[in-house]
């Protein structure tokens, strides 16, 4: 009998928003090595799901759970091994490129090292000191992007982190995305994206609207 244990793992999860039916009984497991792809049409609960499995808010019946045990009688443990990307950015325009990483990665209690290097892996050289406020959609998204490769944590939630990026900006998170799995990482995330490089490691998950 196999004893595997996912890293992440629904059981029975429900979400009711607004008197509507989001996702009824879902489970899914989602293990070291894999790439999980949520997906279906504006509205339907992607963003809802990830802030349920990331802890940021509740599902009305079912459980999360971290390494077989519920994410919140280990939110602390869940929390260290965790990365979740918000689809806002997240970034203050009166803090400079640099200043805005070194603050998300604290806030985090990511490890604030190499942010210079870091900024020239999302393409930012140059733009360290330059306020966020003087800088386009794209490179604010780059800036909150710039917590990937300073990841310690096995599980990347990532809401629509594609949103904004230019195409060598793809794949060069593709490359990224491969490399973290490779390394015994998971990624749950939404695009509405057709990927290239990883297609062949995504699993999807498709969340249908419900008429009843
Ligand atoms: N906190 C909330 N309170 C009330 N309703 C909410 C809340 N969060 C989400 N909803 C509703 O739940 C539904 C699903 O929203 P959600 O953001 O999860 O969709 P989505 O699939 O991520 O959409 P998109 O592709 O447009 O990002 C929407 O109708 C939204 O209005």
């Amino acid at each position: 009998m196999s004893n595997h244990v996912p890293l992440l793992s629904s059981k029975h999860l429900t979400c009711i928003r607004q008197d509507r039916v989001l996702f009824e009984d879902l489970n899914f497991e989602l293990s070291a090595g894999d790439i999980i792809q949520v997906e279906g049409p504006n509205g339907v609960g992607k963003t809802s799901l990830l802030k349920i499995l990331a802890g940021l808010s509740f599902a009305n019946e079912g459980d999360v759970l971290y390494r077989g045990k519920n994410i919140q009688q280990q939110a602390e443990e869940y929390r260290q091994n965790l990365l979740y990307l918000g689809h806002q950015p997240g970034v203050k325009g009166e803090l400079t490129a640099e200043e805005n990483l070194e603050f998300s990665l604290a806030l985090h209690g990511q490890t604030v090292a190499d942010t210079e290097q870091t900024l020239s892996e999302v393409d930012l050289a140059g733009f360290e000191d330059v306020y966020a406020s003087q800088l386009s959609a794209g490179q604010h998204r780059r800036i909150a992007l710039g917590r990937l490769w300073q990841s310690t944590q096995k599980i990347w939630i990532l809401d629509e982190p594609f949103t904004a990026i230019d195409k060598s900006g793809v794949s060069k998170l593709e490359k990224l995305f491969l490399n973290h799995i490779q390394q015994g990482g998971a990624i749950i995330l939404t695009t509405h994206q057709d990927f290239n490089l990883i297609a062949s490691h995504v699993t999807k998950l498709t969340l249908q609207y419900r008429f009843d």
